[in-house]
């Protein structure tokens, strides 16, 4: 009886119990406010994604297993992987990702979401669950991107061998469905960025001696061809073009009908960008297979002048980071050979700067010059612009296109002045007019002071 009256005694009253909850949530509720004024807003949900993500990719240690995907594979080219990753993981996104990259792309219809840094991911796979983590490291190599898989470690072989295959396959599936050509393009020393690439030029609308497209056609459609021949032959599956010409005569027209008639996307590799050797070797290895790789305007580029003078010039200037003997290499030297399926495209209008090394038969397979506009060219560009194959004056312009130096991109400006054919073609004669006398103006003075 003594007992019970003695526990009786323990248990507290409704009253105290109720003053301990009031004092218990006063504290709480003045803590929380002193929590809020110390942490701003951004930090704490910060903390609380940090907190969210620790355990979600953690969970028990042991039992799980994580693959890192890094986007450079062992500091030399591009991991694909990541980029797959990504637009893969741009499907998954769900409610739960709060913070999500948007963007609207050239092209494509809707709006583009991507994953942020910091990120989650579960996704279910024949019922297992992968978590995957987006971030980004900073380390001595510079700044990247990684992402990593978590899973249940006895699913290790079933991820590796099976789930893997569907994300590349998804990844396949999808962007062939919405495949454009790509231009990409390097700035400074990160990873090719690329946009939709649509230019309209084909070697229908080049004006260019029809039997000069012809050799070119023929040659690419040997190219494609011949997979079986280069291998046999232990070279590697590539073609080199040297284009050269004045400015204004369908280079980069050309360029773009190629990669538009072979279907392949295209690189503008800019030297001035190159940082060193083993960023060009770096560079060339991470271009795609069906590609065409574009160096244009290389006789703006010292370096590739003259062999001798752009190793020297090298040692002593700071900008130049790369040798003339380091690009041929990557062309068709040993690292050449770790490209297939390519075609690397020179650009020039000064042909005569050019290191001999560079013109060397066999190195680039054909050099195309891009005239002046000839009579037969001249009939496409009208045929382009203003959809007609004949014209009263057609006649007048062919004698003065044959007697001065008119670019394509010229005439095609003339052209381009009206929508009535009249008119136009009435501009285009103007033009060559005043070409034809202003040459022969030059002609009488060189004749009356001759050097
Ligand atoms: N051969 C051509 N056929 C059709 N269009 C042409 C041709 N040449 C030039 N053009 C027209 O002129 C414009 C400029 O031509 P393009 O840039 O291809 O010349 P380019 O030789 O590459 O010049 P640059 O050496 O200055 O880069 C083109 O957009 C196109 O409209």
């Amino acid at each position: 009886m003594s007992s019970f009256v003695e526990s009786a005694r323990m248990i507290p009253s409704v009253s105290s119990l109720l003053s301990l909850y009031s004092s218990f949530s006063t504290s709480l509720m003045l803590l929380r406010n002193v929590y809020h004024e110390i942490v701003p807003e951004k930090l704490e949900s910060f903390l609380a994604s940090k907190l969210r993500n620790f355990f979600s990719r953690r969970k028990l240690q042991s039992s799980y297993d994580t693959f890192i995907v890094d986007d450079s594979w062992e500091g030399l080219s591009y991991n694909e992987l990541i980029e797959i990753a990504r637009f893969y993981l741009s499907t998954k996104i769900g409610p739960k990702n709060k913070i999500i990259k948007i963007g609207k792309f050239t092209g494509r219809k809707g709006v583009t979401a991507g994953l942020m840094k910091g990120e989650t991911i579960i996704d279910v796979f024949e019922g297992i669950e992968i978590t995957w983590y987006f971030d980004c490291r900073k380390d001595e190599d510079g700044v990247g991107e990684y992402i990593e898989l978590t899973f249940e470690h006895k699913y290790r072989e079933k991820v590796l061998n099976e789930y893997l295959h569907h994300v590349i396959r998804t990844h396949k599936a999808m962007t062939e469905k919405e495949q454009t050509l790509r231009i990409y393009n390097k700035k400074c020393e990160c990873e090719w960025k690329w946009i939709d690439f649509k230019h309209a030029a084909t070697f229908d609308t080049l004006a260019m001696d029809y039997e000069l497209k012809k050799s070119i056609m023929d040659d690419l459609d040997s190219f494609l061809a011949r997979k079986d021949y280069y291998k046999r032959t232990g070279r590697a599956w590539k073609r080199g073009y040297l284009l050269y010409g004045p400015p204004g005569t369908g280079k980069t027209s050309l360029i773009a009908a190629m990669a538009n008639y072979l279907n392949y996307n295209v690189y503008d590799l800019e030297l001035a960008n190159i940082g060193s050797d083993t960023d060009l070797r770096r560079t060339m290895l991470n271009v795609d297979r069906k590609s065409i790789i574009v160096i244009e305007d290389v006789d703006c580029n010292s370096r590739v002048h003259r062999r001798s003078k752009s190793d020297r010039y090298r040692s002593r200037s700071k900008n130049v980071r790369f040798s003339l003997s380091s690009l041929l290499n990557c062309i068709d030297g040993l690292w050449s050979s770790c490209a297939q399926e390519r075609i690397v495209v020179f650009t020039t209008n000064h042909k005569e700067v050019l290191d001999p090394a560079l013109l060397r038969p066999g190195r680039m397979d054909m050099h195309i010059h891009m005239s002046y506009c000839t009579t037969e060219g001249f009939r496409v560009l009208v045929s382009n612009y203003l959809g007609i194959k004949s014209h009263l004056l057609f006649e007048e312009i062919d004698g003065l296109i044959r007697s001065v130096e008119a670019t394509p991109a010229s005439l095609a400006d003339e052209l381009m002045k009206s929508d009535d054919a009249d008119v136009a073609i009435g501009e285009v004669l103007k033009f060559l007019k005043q070409k034809r006398l202003e040459k022969d103006e030059k002609m009488k003075t060189e004749e009356s002071f001759p050097e």
